[in-house]
């Protein structure tokens, strides 16, 4: 057997929340200062996810809860090796939430949030007035459900705090020292 030490099994944080809530922001920008670190890090994002990955799904509880699942998959195989993942995805259902988040080594659950008011004004995408007016079915928090966790790890509440300000509750939260933005 050869000596070398397997690497140390690396985190997943895991944002989910509304469309629009914040998530994709956060983790971008959570992943570039962990990169700038020198920390071998990867973002599982919804949208690139939804256009590789899980490619033809579509917004069904079924759907979703695929979706969710081929992500956790992933991120379990590249935690193994070291990676720290962020995930970024709606993953609107507690239970699925739940079960991957429990299958997972060293979990962060970051509730992204902000209400349904604030996150139609932004209308990031343009979704929220189609949803509104009944042009996309199933849509989160208009047309669909959105069940919020119960006990997050982190509860960022995006309409009340700026992303500066989050993007440090989330450096605090996970130990990491900022040298880069001191
Ligand atoms: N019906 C419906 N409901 C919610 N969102 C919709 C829908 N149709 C398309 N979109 C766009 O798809 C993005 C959400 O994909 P996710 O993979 O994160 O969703 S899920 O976790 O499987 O529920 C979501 O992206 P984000 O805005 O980044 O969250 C939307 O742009
Ligand atoms: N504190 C905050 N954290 C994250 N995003 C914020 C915050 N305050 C305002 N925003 C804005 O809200 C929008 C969130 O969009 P996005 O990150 O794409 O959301 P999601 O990935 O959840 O769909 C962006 O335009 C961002 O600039």
């Amino acid at each position: 057997m050869s000596g070398v030490t397997p690497p140390a099994e690396g985190r997943v944080v895991w944002f989910t929340g509304l469309s629009g809530a914040g998530k994709s922001t956060l983790a971008t920008a959570l992943h570039e200062r962990l990169v700038a670190r020198g920390e071998r890090v990867e973002l599982l994002d919804g949208d690139a996810v939804r256009e590789n990955l899980s490619k033809g799904l579509g917004f069904s509880k079924a759907d979703r809860d695929t979706n969710v699942r081929r992500i956790a998959f992933v991120a379990g195989l590249l935690a193994r090796h070291g990676v720290t993942v962020l995930v970024s995805a709606i993953s609107p259902y507690r239970d699925t939430r739940d079960e991957v988040l429990a299958a997972l080594p060293n979990t962060v659950e970051v509730f992204v949030d902000a209400p349904l008011s604030v996150v139609t004004d932004r209308d990031v995408k343009g979704l929220y007035l189609k949803a509104i007016a009944g042009e996309i079915p199933h849509f989160t928090g208009v047309s669909d459900p959105y069940e919020a966790p119960i006990s997050p790890d982190l509860h960022l509440r995006t309409d009340l705090k700026s992303i500066d300000a989050c993007l440090n509750e989330l450096l605090t939260h996970l130990g990491v020292h900022d040298v880069t933005h001191a």
